[in-house]
């Protein structure tokens, strides 16, 4: 089945996305210090970090800094209040017109709520290339998780974020360090995101002042093969930016695997002696994603 053009541009778009900062849409002052950090997307969020009391001021502030701009490189995602909030339906129609490139949804728990808001973001007059991308935070997005993904094909749906927070709320799994009961989780979801051509961003580590956790968490959800995470404080960026980074020696091992295909002397080969190990031309598919992983990277 074709994706919708939200959902083609998204997965084109060739930009990394190893660090994607929240702030409360009613901090100026963070949003002004997010045009200067070195995060490659910012998330305004409308939901959680804002009180009640200032969500319609927060939702103006987000319009109007979003219209100011000054982002540069950095890919500026809205975070909705849930459609069943007093907030979200308004908050989804008045960011309509708003330079996104993505709509954030919370608590969404299966297909048909991603269905919803695909056509609402449709019928409010978004922009052809603005994905919806949703937090899976909730137990029954989790049981839902390959249905969800598979909106891929026929929604704007062009990303997951999770949300362990609400998860951990919901289930009372424990957020101890090593993550051990949220691995089936991150599994699921690396899978469902995959096969389904999603991004996929790790969720946030409250642990501000423990950067050692932080990277844990990173080099685990890179490992699992995630995209990138999911921040709450500009001094976490720098761990997020280096760990989703290519190597040096990732690098200079990617290179010989596409040189080693490349020469001439190799040609009609599918599978090589490359530095001791072997390597088929599914290594050489890799190796040349990787590469240009880092160029990417490079470019900004
Ligand atoms: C967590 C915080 C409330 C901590 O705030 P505070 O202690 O005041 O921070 P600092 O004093 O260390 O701040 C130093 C300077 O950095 C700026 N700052 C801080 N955080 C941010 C940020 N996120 N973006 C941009 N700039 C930031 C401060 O303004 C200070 O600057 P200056 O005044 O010039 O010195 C706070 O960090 C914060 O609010 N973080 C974001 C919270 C948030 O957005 N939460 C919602 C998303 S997380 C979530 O919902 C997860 C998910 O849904 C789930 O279920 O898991
Ligand atoms: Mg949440």
């Amino acid at each position: 089945m074709p994706s919708s053009p939200a959902t083609e541009a998204a997965s084109a778009d060739a930009r990394p996305l190893r660090s994607l900062l929240y702030m409360p849409a009613s901090n100026r002052r963070a949003i002004d210090k997010a045009r200067a950090l070195d995060c490659d997307a910012v998330a305004l969020d409308l939901e959680d970090a804002v009180a009640p009391e200032m969500k319609e001021e927060a939702r103006a502030i987000l319009i109007e800094e979003l219209a100011t701009g000054g982002f540069g490189h950095r890919r500026m995602v809205g975070r909705i209040n849930a459609l069943a909030t007093p907030w979200g339906h308004d908050d989804l129609t008045a960011l309509a017109a708003a330079p996104l490139d993505a709509l954030l949804a919370p608590k969404v728990d299966d297909a048909q709520d991603v269905a919803a808001l695909s056509q609402a973001m449709d019928q409010a007059g978004y922009g052809a290339n603005v994905a919806l991308w949703v937090m899976i935070e909730t137990p029954r997005a989790i049981l839902a998780l390959e249905r969800i993904a598979a909106c891929a094909a026929t929604t704007r749906l062009a990303g997951f974020v999770l949300g362990l927070n609400d998860l951990a709320k919901e289930t009372g799994m424990a957020q101890a360090p090593g993550r051990a009961v949220f691995v089936p989780v991150l599994s699921q979801a690396v899978m469902a995101a995959r096969a389904n051509g999603l991004v996929l961003l790790d969720g946030v580590c409250n642990a501000i002042d423990d950067p050692a956790r932080l990277e844990a968490e990173c080099t685990q959800a890179r490992d699992f093969g995630m995209d990138g995470k999911t921040l709450i404080h500009p001094s976490q960026i720098d761990t997020a930016n280096a760990v989703f980074a290519p190597s040096e020696a990732e690098l200079a091992e990617a290179r010989a695997i596409v040189d080693a295909f490349d020469a001439p002397e190799n040609a009609g080969k599918g599978a090589l002696r490359v530095n001791g190990k072997m390597a088929e031309l599914l290594h050489r598919d890799i190796a040349s994603k990787l590469i240009a992983k880092a160029d990417a990277i490079a470019a900004r």
